[in-house]
Protein backbone atom coordinates (compact mmCIF):
# COMPACT_ATOMS: atom_id res chain seq x y z
CA UNK A 1 0.00 0.00 0.00
CA UNK A 2 1.19 3.45 -0.51
CA UNK A 3 0.56 7.35 0.38
CA UNK A 4 -1.71 9.35 -1.21
CA UNK A 5 0.44 12.52 -2.65
CA UNK A 6 0.28 15.82 -0.43
CA UNK A 7 -2.14 17.92 -2.62
CA UNK A 8 -0.90 21.42 -2.20
CA UNK A 9 -3.39 24.37 -1.19
CA UNK A 10 -5.55 25.24 -4.51
CA UNK A 11 -8.47 26.93 -5.60
CA UNK A 12 -10.48 26.95 -8.64
CA UNK A 13 -9.33 29.09 -11.93
CA UNK A 14 -9.95 29.68 -15.47
CA UNK A 15 -7.77 27.85 -17.81
CA UNK A 16 -7.21 29.14 -21.67
CA UNK A 17 -6.05 27.28 -24.43
CA UNK A 18 -5.08 29.59 -27.40
CA UNK A 19 -5.17 27.94 -30.73
CA UNK A 20 -3.17 30.82 -32.33
CA UNK A 21 -3.16 30.88 -35.91
CA UNK A 22 0.81 31.22 -36.31
CA UNK A 23 2.96 32.57 -40.06
CA UNK A 24 6.17 33.09 -41.47
CA UNK A 25 6.90 36.67 -39.51
CA UNK A 26 8.06 36.31 -36.06
CA UNK A 27 7.45 39.65 -34.69
CA UNK A 28 3.73 39.15 -36.15
CA UNK A 29 3.83 36.21 -34.12
CA UNK A 30 4.65 37.68 -31.45
CA UNK A 31 2.09 40.74 -31.54
CA UNK A 32 -0.79 38.52 -32.33
CA UNK A 33 0.22 36.29 -29.49
CA UNK A 34 0.29 39.03 -26.98
CA UNK A 35 -3.38 40.30 -28.23
CA UNK A 36 -4.94 36.95 -27.73
CA UNK A 37 -3.24 36.44 -24.51
CA UNK A 38 -5.16 39.67 -23.39
CA UNK A 39 -8.08 38.74 -24.86
CA UNK A 40 -8.08 35.29 -22.80
CA UNK A 41 -7.12 37.52 -19.65
CA UNK A 42 -9.88 40.17 -20.45
CA UNK A 43 -12.77 36.93 -20.26
CA UNK A 44 -11.77 35.96 -17.23
CA UNK A 45 -8.46 33.91 -17.71
CA UNK A 46 -6.38 33.12 -14.61
CA UNK A 47 -4.13 30.85 -15.76
CA UNK A 48 -3.33 30.95 -20.22
CA UNK A 49 -1.59 28.53 -22.39
CA UNK A 50 0.10 28.78 -25.84
CA UNK A 51 0.83 26.31 -28.88
CA UNK A 52 4.24 24.67 -29.51
CA UNK A 53 6.79 26.79 -31.23
CA UNK A 54 4.19 29.49 -31.39
CA UNK A 55 6.49 32.30 -32.97
CA UNK A 56 7.98 30.37 -35.47
CA UNK A 57 6.62 28.26 -38.39
CA UNK A 58 6.35 24.14 -36.83
CA UNK A 59 9.45 22.40 -37.93
CA UNK A 60 12.77 21.66 -37.33
CA UNK A 61 14.52 23.06 -39.95
CA UNK A 62 12.81 26.49 -38.87
CA UNK A 63 14.84 26.39 -35.60
CA UNK A 64 18.24 27.93 -36.51
CA UNK A 65 16.23 31.08 -37.90
CA UNK A 66 14.03 31.53 -34.98
CA UNK A 67 15.92 30.36 -32.31
CA UNK A 68 16.86 32.94 -29.88
CA UNK A 69 18.35 33.49 -26.39
CA UNK A 70 16.07 33.05 -23.24
CA UNK A 71 18.28 36.20 -21.65
CA UNK A 72 17.31 39.31 -23.64
CA UNK A 73 15.60 37.47 -26.33
CA UNK A 74 12.21 38.86 -28.03
CA UNK A 75 9.78 36.50 -27.28
CA UNK A 76 10.94 35.86 -23.26
CA UNK A 77 10.52 40.15 -23.28
CA UNK A 78 6.61 39.71 -25.18
CA UNK A 79 5.45 36.90 -22.98
CA UNK A 80 6.82 38.29 -19.28
CA UNK A 81 5.39 41.79 -20.41
CA UNK A 82 2.38 39.81 -21.41
CA UNK A 83 1.42 38.12 -18.35
CA UNK A 84 2.02 41.13 -16.40
CA UNK A 85 -0.41 43.56 -18.27
CA UNK A 86 -2.73 40.75 -18.37
CA UNK A 87 -1.94 39.77 -14.15
CA UNK A 88 -2.38 35.89 -15.23
CA UNK A 89 0.18 33.06 -14.94
CA UNK A 90 0.98 31.91 -18.23
CA UNK A 91 2.61 28.80 -19.98
CA UNK A 92 4.18 30.55 -23.07
CA UNK A 93 4.02 27.53 -25.10
CA UNK A 94 7.39 26.88 -26.92
CA UNK A 95 10.14 28.34 -28.60
CA UNK A 96 13.33 26.94 -30.22
CA UNK A 97 15.85 28.08 -27.53
CA UNK A 98 19.99 29.21 -28.88
CA UNK A 99 21.78 28.17 -25.74
CA UNK A 100 25.76 27.80 -26.09
CA UNK A 101 25.84 26.85 -29.54
CA UNK A 102 23.14 24.20 -29.31
CA UNK A 103 19.32 25.06 -29.98
CA UNK A 104 16.35 23.33 -27.42
CA UNK A 105 12.50 23.63 -27.80
CA UNK A 106 11.90 25.21 -24.75
CA UNK A 107 8.53 26.22 -22.81
CA UNK A 108 8.76 28.80 -20.42
CA UNK A 109 6.32 30.01 -17.79
CA UNK A 110 5.66 33.38 -16.06
CA UNK A 111 3.40 35.00 -12.76
CA UNK A 112 0.95 37.37 -13.05
CA UNK A 113 3.83 39.72 -12.21
CA UNK A 114 5.87 38.93 -15.12
CA UNK A 115 8.68 36.68 -13.05
CA UNK A 116 9.56 33.68 -15.18
CA UNK A 117 8.91 30.87 -12.93
CA UNK A 118 9.60 27.76 -15.14
CA UNK A 119 11.53 26.70 -18.10
CA UNK A 120 10.92 23.07 -19.87
CA UNK A 121 13.18 21.99 -22.11
CA UNK A 122 11.24 19.07 -24.30
CA UNK A 123 12.75 15.93 -23.20
CA UNK A 124 11.83 13.47 -25.34
CA UNK A 125 13.30 14.51 -28.52
CA UNK A 126 16.76 15.42 -28.43
CA UNK A 127 19.06 12.39 -27.37
CA UNK A 128 20.85 14.65 -24.01
CA UNK A 129 20.12 14.90 -20.63
CA UNK A 130 18.63 18.22 -19.10
CA UNK A 131 17.27 18.39 -15.73
CA UNK A 132 13.95 19.54 -16.25
CA UNK A 133 11.71 22.07 -14.77
CA UNK A 134 8.60 19.90 -15.06
CA UNK A 135 6.25 22.36 -12.24
CA UNK A 136 5.78 24.97 -10.95
CA UNK A 137 3.78 26.16 -8.42
CA UNK A 138 0.56 28.56 -9.33
CA UNK A 139 -1.42 30.30 -6.24
CA UNK A 140 -4.01 27.88 -7.74
CA UNK A 141 -1.71 24.51 -7.11
CA UNK A 142 1.40 22.93 -8.30
CA UNK A 143 1.11 22.34 -12.25
CA UNK A 144 3.07 19.92 -14.57
CA UNK A 145 4.29 20.51 -17.83
CA UNK A 146 5.47 19.04 -20.75
CA UNK A 147 6.05 19.40 -24.82
CA UNK A 148 4.03 17.76 -27.28
CA UNK A 149 5.87 14.10 -27.50
CA UNK A 150 6.17 14.04 -23.87
CA UNK A 151 2.27 13.54 -23.18
CA UNK A 152 3.28 9.54 -24.95
CA UNK A 153 5.77 9.13 -22.20
CA UNK A 154 3.68 8.40 -19.34
CA UNK A 155 6.51 8.93 -16.64
CA UNK A 156 6.30 12.61 -16.36
CA UNK A 157 2.64 13.29 -15.38
CA UNK A 158 2.93 10.07 -13.60
CA UNK A 159 5.99 11.56 -11.72
CA UNK A 160 4.13 15.32 -11.69
CA UNK A 161 0.78 14.14 -9.86
CA UNK A 162 3.19 12.39 -7.50
CA UNK A 163 4.25 15.07 -6.42
CA UNK A 164 0.96 16.99 -6.08
CA UNK A 165 0.73 18.46 -9.15
CA UNK A 166 -3.43 19.22 -10.13
CA UNK A 167 -3.10 19.53 -13.56
CA UNK A 168 -0.68 18.46 -16.56
CA UNK A 169 -0.63 21.22 -19.39
CA UNK A 170 1.31 20.59 -23.00
CA UNK A 171 1.54 22.66 -25.22
CA UNK A 172 1.96 20.82 -28.80
CA UNK A 173 1.36 20.45 -32.53
CA UNK A 174 0.45 16.74 -33.52
CA UNK A 175 -0.38 16.41 -37.39
CA UNK A 176 -2.88 14.93 -39.70
CA UNK A 177 -1.69 11.52 -39.08
CA UNK A 178 -1.05 11.13 -35.60
CA UNK A 179 -3.58 13.84 -34.42
CA UNK A 180 -6.64 11.63 -35.11
CA UNK A 181 -5.28 8.64 -33.64
CA UNK A 182 -3.66 9.76 -30.16
CA UNK A 183 -4.22 13.45 -29.63
CA UNK A 184 -7.54 13.20 -27.59
CA UNK A 185 -6.66 9.55 -26.20
CA UNK A 186 -3.11 10.38 -24.92
CA UNK A 187 -4.61 13.34 -22.74
CA UNK A 188 -7.61 11.16 -21.63
CA UNK A 189 -4.74 8.21 -20.96
CA UNK A 190 -2.96 10.61 -18.47
CA UNK A 191 -5.61 11.80 -16.88
CA UNK A 192 -7.66 8.63 -15.79
CA UNK A 193 -3.91 7.15 -15.18
CA UNK A 194 -3.30 10.06 -12.96
CA UNK A 195 -6.77 11.37 -11.47
CA UNK A 196 -5.74 15.19 -12.48
CA UNK A 197 -6.45 17.59 -15.17
CA UNK A 198 -4.70 17.20 -18.51
CA UNK A 199 -5.13 20.14 -21.36
CA UNK A 200 -2.97 19.98 -25.06
CA UNK A 201 -2.67 23.23 -26.47
CA UNK A 202 -1.90 23.47 -30.49
CA UNK A 203 -1.31 25.74 -32.94
CA UNK A 204 -4.51 26.67 -35.55
CA UNK A 205 -3.90 24.23 -38.72
CA UNK A 206 -3.04 26.44 -41.88
CA UNK A 207 -2.63 24.83 -44.82
CA UNK A 208 -0.41 26.90 -46.54
CA UNK A 209 2.86 25.84 -43.98
CA UNK A 210 5.15 22.67 -44.52
CA UNK A 211 3.46 21.41 -41.05
CA UNK A 212 -0.40 20.88 -40.64
CA UNK A 213 -1.09 20.81 -37.44
CA UNK A 214 -4.28 18.74 -36.36
CA UNK A 215 -5.31 21.72 -33.73
CA UNK A 216 -8.45 20.33 -31.34
CA UNK A 217 -7.03 21.84 -28.05
CA UNK A 218 -8.64 20.52 -25.30
CA UNK A 219 -8.99 19.96 -21.66
CA UNK A 220 -9.48 16.74 -20.44
CA UNK A 221 -10.75 16.56 -16.24
CA UNK A 222 -9.56 14.14 -13.39
CA UNK A 223 -12.13 11.30 -14.77
CA UNK A 224 -10.99 11.64 -18.03
CA UNK A 225 -13.73 13.01 -19.90
CA UNK A 226 -13.50 15.96 -21.96
CA UNK A 227 -14.34 18.89 -20.70
CA UNK A 228 -13.39 21.39 -23.19
CA UNK A 229 -12.15 21.33 -27.21
CA UNK A 230 -12.43 22.96 -30.50
CA UNK A 231 -12.01 21.94 -34.13
CA UNK A 232 -8.37 23.42 -36.26
CA UNK A 233 -8.94 26.95 -36.74
CA UNK A 234 -7.71 29.21 -34.35
CA UNK A 235 -9.69 30.17 -31.57
CA UNK A 236 -9.05 30.45 -27.14
CA UNK A 237 -10.82 27.03 -25.38
CA UNK A 238 -11.50 28.10 -22.12
CA UNK A 239 -12.31 25.40 -19.07
CA UNK A 240 -13.08 25.80 -15.25
CA UNK A 241 -10.23 23.43 -13.53
CA UNK A 242 -11.22 23.04 -10.02
CA UNK A 243 -8.66 21.17 -7.80
CA UNK A 244 -11.47 19.94 -5.86
CA UNK A 245 -12.30 17.84 -8.87
CA UNK A 246 -8.90 15.75 -8.50
CA UNK A 247 -9.15 15.17 -4.27
CA UNK A 248 -13.01 13.64 -5.00
CA UNK A 249 -11.74 11.04 -7.79
CA UNK A 250 -8.93 10.10 -6.24
CA UNK A 251 -11.27 9.34 -2.95
CA UNK A 252 -14.09 8.02 -5.21
CA UNK A 253 -11.94 5.19 -6.74
CA UNK A 254 -8.95 5.68 -4.39
CA UNK A 255 -5.59 4.07 -6.79
CA UNK A 256 -3.07 6.42 -4.44
CA UNK A 257 -3.37 4.35 -1.42
CA UNK A 258 -3.58 1.03 -2.64
CA UNK A 259 -0.13 1.23 -5.49
CA UNK A 260 2.24 -2.18 -4.93
CA UNK A 261 5.12 -0.54 -4.25
CA UNK A 262 6.32 -3.74 -2.15
CA UNK A 263 5.64 -5.55 -6.00
CA UNK A 264 7.21 -2.24 -8.23
CA UNK A 265 8.62 0.80 -7.75
CA UNK A 266 7.62 3.96 -7.68
CA UNK A 267 8.62 5.95 -10.57
CA UNK A 268 8.32 9.38 -9.01
CA UNK A 269 11.16 7.85 -5.68
CA UNK A 270 13.50 8.48 -8.91
CA UNK A 271 13.06 11.75 -9.13
CA UNK A 272 14.54 14.68 -6.66
CA UNK A 273 12.81 17.69 -6.76
CA UNK A 274 14.32 21.52 -5.22
CA UNK A 275 12.31 24.13 -3.81
CA UNK A 276 12.08 25.68 -7.32
CA UNK A 277 10.50 22.74 -8.81
CA UNK A 278 13.83 21.67 -10.87
CA UNK A 279 13.90 18.12 -11.42
CA UNK A 280 16.80 16.12 -11.47
CA UNK A 281 17.78 12.07 -10.94
CA UNK A 282 18.20 10.58 -7.81
N1 LIG B 1 5.57 18.12 -32.04
C1 LIG B 1 5.60 16.87 -31.69
O1 LIG B 1 6.27 16.48 -30.75
C2 LIG B 1 4.75 15.96 -32.53
C3 LIG B 1 4.44 14.68 -31.81
C4 LIG B 1 3.45 13.89 -32.55
O2 LIG B 1 2.87 14.28 -33.56
C5 LIG B 1 3.15 12.56 -32.04
O3 LIG B 1 2.37 11.86 -32.68
O4 LIG B 1 3.64 12.18 -30.97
Amino acid sequence: MSKAPILSPSSPFKLALIQLAIGADKSKNLQHAKSKILEAARHGANVVVLPECFNSPYGTNFFPEYAEPLDGGDSVAMLSSAAKEAGIYLIGGSIPESRQGKIYNTLTAYDPTGKLIGVHNKVHLFDIDVPGKIRFKAKYGKIGVGICYDMRFPELATVAARKGCVAMIYPGAFNMTTGPLHWELLQRARAVDNQMYVAACSPARDLEASYHAWGHSTVVDPTGAVIATCEESETIVYADVDPAQVETIRSSIPLYTQRRFDIYDDVSESVAFDDEGNGTKK
